[in-house]
């Protein structure tokens, strides 16, 4: 039996395709999920390990540490999936976002990262670390601007930890632009956003699914970036 691939925040939409997409394959997975729900209880039922993590404390981390390293004794890949999306807009408190942005999508995976490493190490073939970055990692954001410089940091931790982990381990970004809408994005924002990439599609969780797939597989990608994003880049 391989080691599991570790996806965080897959109860819903990408990172749950993604773990679907593994069990599916008879691929050990296990998950984080910070809300209990009932894709969760499915993804049980189909074999998964799940860890309840919230990843916005540092003890939440040490938890989320102490419970994989209990869980498992090798990792095939860390998938750093579980993300906040959230708009200056809808905050006052500036301090406290930026440093929810940074927890969960710079510090958590930086701090898995080190802690878990040896899990990843020593197993005679490559073994993967993926973070799920942003097409807005090179761009900026004027909408989220601490979500961006988050996810900004992610991706600058991609190229260190590529550095420190070879060749036992490679690290990778996936960059993806608007690949799914939430379900209470209005129409006029679907067709308004749809246009923002060359190809004007938005093609949903399978594109993610199949960029990690490609990684997994991949023989010669480390401190790489997978962009996927419509070639809205050249807009
Ligand atoms: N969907 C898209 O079009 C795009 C996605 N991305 C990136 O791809 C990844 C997956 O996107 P998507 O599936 O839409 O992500 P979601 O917005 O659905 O979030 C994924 C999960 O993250 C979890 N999460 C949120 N905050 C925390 C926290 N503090 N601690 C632990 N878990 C937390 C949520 O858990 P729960 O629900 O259990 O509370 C949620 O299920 C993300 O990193 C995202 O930034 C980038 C660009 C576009
Ligand atoms: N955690 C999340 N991050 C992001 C989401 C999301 O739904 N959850 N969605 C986007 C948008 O699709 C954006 O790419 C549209 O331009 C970005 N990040």
């Amino acid at each position: 039996m391989s080691h599991p691939v570790l996806i965080t925040g897959a109860s819903q939409r990408l990172g749950l395709a993604i773990a679907n997409d593994l069990l599916s394959r008879s691929v050990p997975v296990i998950i984080t999920y910070r809300t209990p729900k009932p894709a969760v209880t499915q993804l049980e039922a189909d074999g998964a390990s799940t860890i309840q993590a919230d990843f916005s404390t540092a003890q939440g981390i040490d938890r989320a540490i102490d419970a994989i390293q209990a869980a498992t004794s090798g990792l095939r890949a860390i998938i750093h999936n579980a993300s906040d999306w959230e708009p200056e807009s809808e905050h006052r408190d500036y301090q406290s976002l930026i440093e929810t942005m940074m927890q969960v999508h710079a510090i958590a995976p930086y701090r898995l990262n080190l802690a878990l490493q040896s899990l990843l190490q020593g197993q005679g073939s490559t073994t993967d670390i993926i973070h799920m970055t942003d097409y807005v990692q090179l761009t900026g954001s004027q909408k989220h601007v601490a979500y961006s410089a988050s996810k900004a940091a992610l991706h600058n931790l991609t190229l260190s930890f590529a550095k420190m982990l070879a060749p036992d381990v490679k690290v990778n970004s996936i960059a993806p632009a608007l690949l799914m809408f939430n379900d209470d994005d209005p129409q006029a924002y679907r067709d308004k956003a749809r246009k923002k990439s060359l190809l004007e599609t938005v093609p949903g969780a399978q594109e993610a699914v199949k960029a990690v797939n490609y990684l997994l597989s991949s023989d010669y990608m480390t401190g790489q970036t997978l962009h996927l994003d419509g070639g809205r880049h050249l807009k």
